[in-house]
């Protein structure tokens, strides 16, 4: 076993200077190498006849070489190997470029099966770089991996061949047989050995459940007993009898039953030995702010300071004001701290935090800087839609010990995808909207329709109403794209909207601009707002009830959500257009979709069947480990079957430190050393 975990270079045919390319690939010994597994395979399995082979698709064909032709130099680094080849009925023209090795092997009187795209009339077939294989191969599913420079396909597969000898001649599996049985998986060296090279199609998948189920575990385990270590910090305890009744009296609404027992989770928990680790999950608009707002008011009657980020100056300024009115007048004192906050007031501050006489800092990544220093740092309130990185939460938390942490999500998610994710976090979830929410009424309409499209904004500004109008844009720095959305805005300000007021925000206009127009248009000195998605997370004007957006079809369902959550945030019904000529199949699901449902977690589960899961978390970054293998959104049952089977190991041994359990337990840390990062502390 101990040639496995020995460095890669020690294989046949790898030696140092490919070691270090392997080396990019996350492969430092023959054991990394297994879990190297393919991208897909190619299927030799079923040659069809060169006649049958449809022209420019994929496929595989059995032929004979019949005779090779000289090498034509084209010219300097272009050279082109021929051969022509038949399948007894069809002659095809085998075509290598630049790879003198390949057409070496090719032997004048063998048979070949080879997979690649034919090209050609029927007279004159050719085939261009196949993939080839020699026709008695014994293994016919051939993988296909992810390669580096300096490392070909078949290097690859000669060094993982050595590798499953390797564990062949010892095999070995950290899963109790009766384990594996109980969830009909197959034992270790097989699934390895299966998942590289299978024997049939049917025993590729099994062995891809088997090594799913393992990282699945192994992720799950990894984030609970990280929720366990957390449990055995300490944390500076908070009174119990903290009394929030002047909080919810001052409050100028009442705070719906969700939210309560979310205020009542959350403070459950700051009264705890060990420091909070919470998700505050709730749909766009349920009132998630005034419940980190409870929280800090809670925090702060027990003489604790509390920091609260948000992603950009828009949302950091908008949450300032929010506190402000909700926490001022019962003397908490708040302080924004943003870039373009200058740099007196700034310092008045940091000395403010430092000595604490101010409470609450509300801000952006700018509450990171080292000059920051907190008296006692009880609560640190971050948004996950808010796209923080791990390194940086961390950061924050170790400006005061160890406060206590809540995160707030505006993405639901389902509970079992949920219970993985955030498996390291307690969750506290908000279900319902504040009472006499109306659903936004969402339409997905063609550009001929814009005129009328208009007309119905109008009327909703006639009646008093606010409106915003989302223009895409693909880059935020590009020029042409700019002058596209201000033309636009000039163009409706001018025209069909000259009886109203127009303002523009976009993504490259300086802090204290982009915040003057927000201002003015929370002030209702704006009636139309064309912005591009700066307007995305958390803008909160409750008056705005109508919102168009263009060229919907740029916008996952996700975010087609967020965005119309800027609308419906008051008691008067609210309207959302989608406007796309698109006419593909997926986007006519994804504005059906739109227009069918309201409901965030029906939204969040269709967006996960339709982009899976890495597009779903786009470059949000969650911080978890890579998975190779599993597909979080596609493995629903494995992950029920990962969750119970994680809960039972836990339940007889909390921190895996019992001698069965040493190899899961080096498995564990494996996994989320891939990560490159701690995770979510
Ligand atoms: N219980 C309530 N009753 C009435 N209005 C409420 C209640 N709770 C919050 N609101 C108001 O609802 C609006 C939305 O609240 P908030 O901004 O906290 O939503 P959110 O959950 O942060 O949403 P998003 O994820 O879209 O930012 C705000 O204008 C807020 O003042």
């Amino acid at each position: 076993m101990d040639a496995l975990f020995q460095p890669v270079a020690n294989l046949k045919g790898i030696g140092t200077k490919r070691a270090e390319a392997l080396e990019k690939l996350g492969i430092r010994t023959p054991y990394d190498l297994l879990y190297h597994v393919p991208r897909g395979y190619l299927d030799y399995s079923h040659p069809v006849p060169v006649a049958a082979a449809p022209t420019g698709e994929p496929c595989v064909i059995r032929v004979q070489i019949v005779h090779k032709l000289a090498p034509q130099f084209i010219r300097k680094g272009m050279t082109i190997f021929k051969a022509v080849a038949t399948d007894g009925l069809n002659d095809v023209t085998v075509i290598l470029y630049n790879n003198p090795y390949g057409f070496q092997a090719l032997h004048t009187g063998s048979w070949y099966r080879m997979s690649g795209k034919l090209q050609g009339g029927l007279l004159r077939r050719e085939i261009s770089a196949p993939h080839v294989l020699a026709d008695d191969s014994k293994e016919l599913i051939y993988p296909s991996y992810p390669l580096t420079s300096g490392i070909t396909m078949p290097i690859l597969v000669r060094a993982v061949k050595q590798a499953i000898e390797l564990m062949r001649q010892q095999p070995f599996d950290w899963m109790p047989e009766e384990m594996r049985l109980e969830h009909g998986l197959l034992p270790l060296t097989a699934a390895l050995e299966q998942v590289h090279f299978p024997a049939n199609p049917a025993l590729m998948e099994t062995a891809r459940r088997r090594l799913a189920f393992d990282e699945l575990l192994q992720l799950q385990l990894g984030m609970l007993i990280r929720r366990a270590d957390n449990r055995r910090r300490s944390a500076y305890p908070m009174r119990q009898d903290t009394d929030l009744e002047p909080f919810y009296g001052a409050l100028p609404f009442t705070m719906t039953a969700g939210q309560k027992h979310a205020v009542e989770e959350i403070t459950a928990d700051l009264c705890g030995d060990a420091p909070m680790n919470r998700l505050l999950q709730g749909d766009v608009g349920s009132g998630k702010t005034a419940v980190a707002a409870a929280a800090c008011y809670f925090a702060a009657r027990n003489g604790m300071q509390c920091a609260l980020m948000a992603p950009t100056e828009i949302l950091a300024v908008q949450h300032y004001h929010t506190m402000q009115q909700f926490l001022e007048p019962l003397g908490v004192s708040v302080g924004l701290l943003t870039g373009s906050v200058r740099a007196k007031e700034r310092r008045e501050i940091y000395e403010a935090l430092a000595d604490g006489s101010m409470t609450l800092v509300v801000g952006t990544h700018a509450i990171f800087q080292k000059e920051v220093s907190f008296a006692r740092l009880g609560l640190v309130i971050t948004d996950e839609q808010h796209r923080f990185g791990v390194a940086q939460r961390t950061l924050l938390a170790d400006k005061g010990g160890c406060p206590h942490k809540l995160v707030m999500s505006a993405t639901p998610i389902p509970r079992t995808l949920a219970l993985m994710i955030y498996g390291d976090l307690d969750i506290s979830v908000l279900k319902e909207l504040p009472r006499g929410r109306l659903p936004v009424q969402t339409f997905a309409v063609t550009g001929k329709l814009r005129q009328r499209a208009y007309s119905f904004i109008r009327q909703q500004l006639e009646q008093g109403h606010q409106g915003y109008i989302v223009c895409p844009m693909i880059d935020d720095r590009d020029e042409s794209e700019l002058q596209a959305v201000s033309s636009y805005a000039e163009s409706i300000q001018a025209g069909a909207f000259s009886a109203y007021r127009v303002g523009l925000l976009h993504g490259r206009m300086k802090p204290a601009e982009k915040d003057n127009v927000m201002t003015a248009f929370r002030n209702h000195e704006l009636d139309l707002l064309v912005s591009t998605t700066v307007i995305e997370v958390g803008v909160d004007v409750p008056n705005a009830t109508i919102l168009l957006i263009e060229n919907a079809e740029r916008f996952g369902l996700s975010q087609l959500h967020q965005l119309r959550g800027r609308v419906g945030r008051g008691s008067a019904q609210s309207y959302c257009i989608l406007m796309t000529d698109h006419v593909t199949e997926d986007c006519r699901t994804r504005m059906q979709i739109m227009s069918r449902t309201n409901d965030g977690f029906q939204i969040a589960e269709a967006d996960l069947q339709l982009r899976g899961p890495g597009d779903f978390f786009g470059q949000r970054q969650h911080g978890l480990p890579p998975l190779q293998i599993a597909d979080l959104s596609h493995d629903t049952q494995l992950l029920h079957e990962v969750q119970e089977t994680a809960k039972k190991i836990l339940e007889k041994d909390a921190d895996l430190s019992a001698p069965e359990h040493g190899a899961l337990r080096l498995e564990v840390l494996r996994l989320f050393r891939r990560s490159g990062e701690n995770g979510r502390n």
